[in-house]
């Protein structure tokens, strides 16, 4: 099988899903390169196309989208981090606004979803939301990302690449 690693990664929590991905799947990898870098022979040549990315305001990260929206007829294994949720339930709804991206001549093969750590002056900026918040929904949802600040912190780890890892053993 040959397989292409496309992915966009603001802060690098992203890129090591994606090294993590090309140390261990299957096959021959074409190429493991950014979206803005991305060859579009090699994707032609692939069977499958590992699509990577953060999540931006509820889905993964434009210029990730953008590329999934290129693509046809290739079998997707879609991978994120994300920051303001640490269980299955959370990453779905980062993962399944992201998925749309996908034209229905694709198949989508499997997806993972992890957390990553927040960048320099993420927190600052939520604590300035949450004094500006109007309403207690907005409090609530501003306090609720804050909370999974320290548990973000370390993340991707040895034990998210590991389970990365088990859940492409079999493409
Ligand atoms: C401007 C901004 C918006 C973000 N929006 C979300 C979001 O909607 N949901 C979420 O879970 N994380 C959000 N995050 C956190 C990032 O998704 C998280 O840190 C991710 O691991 C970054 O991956 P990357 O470094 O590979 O781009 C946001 C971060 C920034 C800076």
């Amino acid at each position: 099988m040959k397989y292409s690693i496309v992915y966009t990664s603001k802060s690098g929590n992203t890129e090591k899903l994606a090294l993590a991905i090309k140390e261990s799947a299957n096959g021959e990898c074409l190429q493991c390169v950014k979206a803005d870098a991305v060859d579009a022979n090699k994707i032609g040549e692939s069977d499958l196309v590992f699509v990577g990315a953060g999540s931006y305001k509820g889905t993964c990260d434009e210029a990730a989208g953008k590329f999934m929206q290129t693509l046809k007829n290739k079998k997707v294994f879609l991978f994120m981090t994300v920051g303001y949720g640490n269980n299955q339930e959370y990453y779905d709804k980062m993962l399944n606004p992201a998925k749309t991206f996908l034209d229905s001549s694709n198949t989508l093969v499997g997806t993972y979803a992890c957390q990553g750590q927040w960048i320099d002056g993420q927190k600052k900026n939520l604590e300035n939301m949450l004094e500006k918040a109007a309403t207690d929904n907005e409090k609530k949802v501003v306090q609720s990302k804050l909370a999974n600040y320290d548990n973000a912190m370390g993340h991707p780890n040895a034990d998210d690449l590991n389970k990365l890892k088990e859940a492409i053993k079999t493409l």
